[in-house]
């Protein structure tokens, strides 16, 4: 059986009074690869701020690997790349090579000097993401789309088994949109999980293998196919709000 990377059990959150997360039953197993969607304050970056171990349950339990999540001290097998990654300040004095070098200081700690091991992981991982060429590049003079790229070897220099993307593309022409999922398909041929959080529905339903809509509660978990075959008023429904979906032709 596949094991379960993450499993939220009847978790509730609260930000004070104002509830954020209802009762949600949520698994990730290895190798999937898994679209989040749904309206603006529906409750994803609390999802994975839970999973990530930033914020506590108000009630309910996540295990991470079987473990209850307070117990769970690996941090490095969670990566993750934020929602502001790719605003990176033009001026940051780091090199592609150093930011990705952060990656690794992370874990082992920022006075842990890198062994010659870490400097050709920091290489190799900057090759999978396809940047080799900019290794000593200032990362404020790339591109966000490339920019992008290397936050995510900062993310996978550590092997993580789960990456998780807080809306990747925003920002990112819609050529490197489809190159940036290409690097994510390979990423789960080569047994990453992935939970990527985004907007652009047809996008998303076209390259994930599930798809999660969460509205506080979780009201969709299931294949994209079926997702996109659901009505517009069943859609707007979930959101709170009408939808109108616009879907890519592939
Ligand atoms: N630090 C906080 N303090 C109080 N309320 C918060 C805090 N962070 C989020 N919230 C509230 O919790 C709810 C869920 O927010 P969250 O950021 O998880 O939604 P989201 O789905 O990621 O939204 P978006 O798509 O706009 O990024 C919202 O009502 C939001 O206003």
């Amino acid at each position: 059986m596949t094991k379960a990377i993450v499993n939220m059990e009847h978790v509730h959150f609260r930000y004070g009074h104002r509830k954020a997360l209802d009762d949600i039953q949520f698994q990730i197993k290895e190798g999937d690869f898994i679209g989040l969607v749904g309206p603006n304050g529906g409750g994803k970056t609390t999802l994975i701020k839970l999973i990530l171990g930033i914020e506590k349950p108000t009630s309910g339990s996540i295990e991470i690997f079987g473990q209850p999540i307070e117990k769970f001290k690996q941090k490095n097998v969670i990566g993750y790349v934020s929602q502001k990654a790719n605003s990176f300040n033009k001026g940051f004095p780091a090199t592609v090579y150093e930011v990705v070098a952060m990656g690794l200081t992370a874990k082992l700690g920022i006075m842990k000097r890198l062994t010659r091991q870490d400097k050709v992981k920091i290489k190799e991982t900057v090759a999978k993401v396809g940047m080799l060429d900019y290794l000593y590049d200032n990362i404020g003079d790339l591109s966000g789309g490339q920019q992008q790229r290397i936050f995510i070897a900062r993310a996978l220099v550590s092997d993580p088994q789960l990456l998780i993307l807080d809306e990747p593309t925003v920002g990112v022409d819609a050529e490197n949109v489809e190159k940036f999922f290409d690097l994510l398909h390979e990423l789960n041929q080569q047994g990453i999980s992935l939970l990527l959080v985004t907007h652009d529905i047809g996008t998303m339903t076209h390259h994930a293998q599930q798809v999660v809509c969460l509205n506080k509660t979780l009201h969709f978990h299931g294949n994209p196919n079926t997702f996109s075959s659901l009505s517009k008023e069943q859609l707007s429904e979930y959101y709170g709000h009408p939808l109108n979906l616009v879907t890519h032709q592939h």
